[in-house]
């Protein structure tokens, strides 16, 4: 291991180990066995080496925002990435993809490894919040797009203030990210969205680390398989995110002549209202990044401490995709996005009783589906909609400021869709309020919520 390790070991008596309720933004979760913080890559390959030969468990930290852990903690190593650096790829470097020197604007360095694949895949569908498969890599418009700009950003950079970096020297493609948190190498994992944009329409790669290997291979976005907030790195691909590539528009030439670096095409009906423009409409780059923070911040998902709806894990469940005629059953007035080709979210039906936990209905009814499907190759696409989770929650009867008795555990004031920690709550009260939620909107609606953050140590 390289001398600038900084280890932090349950075996070491002097210092109070930090536990995960100390390090993630729930604030809830017990104690860590052994956390390891690495600075670099080299470090981040041989802690991560170290946890394999020995056959531990183990498990990635990042900004510790999309994380429910359980009281009892973590038997075993967390790797902390907390790997910095954000280079513009110049010329060869951003064709080729490798990383040799060359870049004209770095801000911070890493030990880099020179890997050499092939670029940017050319034809990705970009998607967007509301859009549900993304093909990635980069767009072809960011490929042939003349004045992108290629960036490298290591995984521990706080993805803020990669957007801050990106918005102050007029790059545009991720303003609509502002606010996001966590950390850049968890970007990739869940694809993430808002406002109108996602991370599949920048991306272009990444250098991932697979589990048992000694060295980061190239990824590109294409192989990665990014939908809506999943990837094959959701869906188990084991290892750990070393940095990602993005294309970035860069509005030099634009702000010569205009005088403004402006945004790209503004995607989201409520920003493009919240900026007094329409949908489509070019802003500049700062009002963009600004108005999102304060949308964000409305609805309790900018991180704040003194302010308890924001303990959470930002939406704690994904909006369901599901087919158009489940669509048709909601209310008039339940929000509905068409979007692209995606897995159905399951549809539990109603008949089935609430004594099973929803996970045990969700796969009884996946066997008896299995059971009795006919094999076909050609079965027509069904149309797919995606529903607002949050109203369903709303509608099912569970309010923003819901809290069961007794529990330190409550829907944010803010927004029914973020469970938060209103001061001193247990994993397990959080854990019970999510399954609360899941069986109410379950049994009215027969739609069963699929938790977003990653879940550990914990039945959900
Ligand atoms: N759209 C939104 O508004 C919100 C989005 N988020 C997003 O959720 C994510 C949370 O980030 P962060 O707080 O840093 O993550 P966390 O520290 O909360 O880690 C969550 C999980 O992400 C995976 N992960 C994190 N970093 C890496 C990496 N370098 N390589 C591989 N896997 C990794 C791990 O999953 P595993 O163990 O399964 O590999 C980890 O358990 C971010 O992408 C954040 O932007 C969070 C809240 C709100
Ligand atoms: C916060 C996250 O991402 C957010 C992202 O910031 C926003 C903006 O793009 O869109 C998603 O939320 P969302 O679908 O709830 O978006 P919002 O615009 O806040 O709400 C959608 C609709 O839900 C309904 N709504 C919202 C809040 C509420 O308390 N009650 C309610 O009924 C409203 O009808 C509203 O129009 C993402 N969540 C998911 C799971 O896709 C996250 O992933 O952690």
């Amino acid at each position: 291991m390289g001398g600038d390790l900084e280890t932090t070991d349950a075996a070491r008596a002097d210092a109070p180990e930090p536990t995960f309720a100390d390090l993630t933004t729930l604030r809830v979760g017990g104690p860590i066995r052994r956390l390891v913080d690495a600075t670099t890559q080299r470090d981040l390959v041989d802690f991560a080496l170290e946890a394999w030969v020995d056959g531990e468990p183990w498990m990635v930290l990042g900004g510790g925002s999309n994380l429910l852990v359980g009281d009892e903690g973590f038997d075993g190593t967390v790797i902390r990435i907390r790997t910095r650096g954000i280079e513009v790829l110049a010329g060869d470097d951003r064709r080729s993809g490798s990383d040799g020197g060359a870049s004209r604007d770095q801000v911070a360095g890493d030990d880099r490894r020179s890997r050499s694949d092939e670029g940017a895949s050319r034809d990705q569908v970009a998607g967007d919040d509301r859009g549900s498969r993304s093909d990635g890599g980069a767009s072809r418009d960011q490929v042939d797009d003349p004045a992108s700009v290629r960036i490298r950003v290591q995984a521990g950079e706080v993805w803020d203030d990669l957007v801050a970096w990106t918005v102050d020297r007029g790059f545009a493609g991720i303003e609509a990210l502002s606010g996001i948190p966590g950390c850049v190498g968890a970007a990739p994992v869940q694809n993430i969205g808002a406002y109108g944009q996602e991370l599949a329409s920048t991306l272009v790669a990444i250098e991932f680390l697979d589990e048992g290997a000694d060295a980061p291979r190239r990824i590109t976005a294409r192989e990665l398989e990014l939908g809506y907030r999943t990837s094959v790195l959701k869906q188990g691909l084991a290892g750990i995110v070393v940095s990602i590539e993005l294309d970035l528009h860069d509005t030099a030439a634009e702000r010569a002549v205009l005088g403004e670096t402006l945004s790209r095409p503004v995607a989201y009906p409520q920003l493009a209202g919240a900026l007094h423009v329409d949908v489509g409409d070019r802003v500049p780059l700062a009002r963009v990044r600004e108005s999102v923070l304060e949308l964000r911040a409305s609805k309790g998902m900018v991180l704040d401490p003194d302010d308890p709806d924001t303990s959470s894990a930002g939406s704690f469940f994904t909006n369901p995709i599901v087919n158009e005629h489940t669509a048709r059953s909601l209310p008039g007035d339940a929000p509905r996005w068409y979007v692209e080709a995606d897995p159905v979210d399951e549809v539990v039906p109603l008949a089935a009783g609430l004594e099973a936990s929803p996970l045990d209905q969700f796969l009884a009814h996946q066997a008896s589906l299995e059971a009795s499907e006919a094999p076909t190759d050609a079965a027509p696409q069904p149309t797919l909609v995606k529903l607002s989770a949050a109203w369903l929650i709303e509608h099912a009867g569970v309010g923003r400021g819901f809290r069961l008795p007794g529990s330190r555990a409550a829907v944010s004031s803010k927004h029914t869709l973020a469970l938060t920690n209103r001061g001193g709550a247990s994993a397990e009260e959080v854990a019970q309020l999510a399954r609360f939620v899941q069986s109410r909107v379950q049994a009215e609606f027969g739609i069963l919520l699929h938790p977003e953050p990653v879940v550990v140590g914990l039945d959900l």
